[in-house]
């Protein structure tokens, strides 16, 4: 297995990440930040309609079952739907920590191959916070939570504020999302931190 790059081990004066008070609790489906999302939006046909959950401090668990449109050779699956589903799955502890944050860094190994039809049981967890800067790694695991280890990731999360969003995205969809009352209540929740 390859080693991390320095950039993703946290400084010596980075804190312990905290539970938001009112995160879900663990167990509790995570919806969609985005109907439209490639990773965890209903409206996506060839989506991976990953189904995160919050997990015990800041963790979240979810699954995602490798389809025939993910594969990359016959009959596995792609090793870029397999960094989406680590992505996503990291993308999900904003949930737990209450923060907007996007992908800065992605580092992925790949441990085994992953079968069309196959359930990735996904977990990810943040373990240092510095600042802006939220590092995070995560697995997913075949055959159940407990099983072996196929693909595993190191992330540098960077928290932004929703104007990331509105500033940098097409006009028609940013237009749309705003004129959604629970989207942009979803959104906007995530900013407010104590
Ligand atoms: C109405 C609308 C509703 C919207 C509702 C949305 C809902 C919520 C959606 C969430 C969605 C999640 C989905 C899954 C996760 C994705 O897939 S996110 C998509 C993929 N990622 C991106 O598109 C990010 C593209 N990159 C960028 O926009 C900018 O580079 C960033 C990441 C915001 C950083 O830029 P910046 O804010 O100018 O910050 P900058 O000062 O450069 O860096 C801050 C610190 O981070 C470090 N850093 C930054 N980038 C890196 C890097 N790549 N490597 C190492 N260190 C880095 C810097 O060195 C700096 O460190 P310090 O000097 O503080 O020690």
């Amino acid at each position: 297995m390859s080693g991390t790059s320095s950039v993703l081990n946290p400084p010596a004066d980075a804190v312990a990440p905290v539970r938001h008070p009112d995160a879900p609790a663990p167990g509790e489906l995570l919806g969609t930040h985005y109907e439209h999302c490639f990773g965890c939006g209903g409206g996506q046909e060839h989506g991976l309609h990953l189904a995160a959950r919050a997990g015990e401090g800041v963790s979240v668990t979810a699954e995602f079952t490798v389809r025939a449109a993910h594969q990359g050779a016959p009959g596995l699956a792609h090793g870029g739907i397999l960094a989406t589903a680590l992505d996503e799955t990291l993308g999900s502890l904003h949930w737990v920590l209450r923060t907007i944050a996007v992908t800065g860094r992605l580092e992925t190994d790949f441990l085994l191959p992953v079968p069309v039809d196959t359930v990735l049981y996904l977990e990810a967890e943040v373990t240092a916070v510095h600042g802006r800067k939220i590092y995070c790694t995560a697995t997913g695991r075949l055959g159940g939570p407990d099983g072996d280890v196929a693909v595993r990731a190191d992330a540098l999360f960077i928290e932004v504020k929703v104007d990331h969003f509105i500033d940098n995205g097409r006009p028609e969809e940013i237009r749309a999302a705003m004129e959604d009352p629970d989207q942009v209540r979803r959104a906007r929740a995530f900013e407010v931190n104590p």
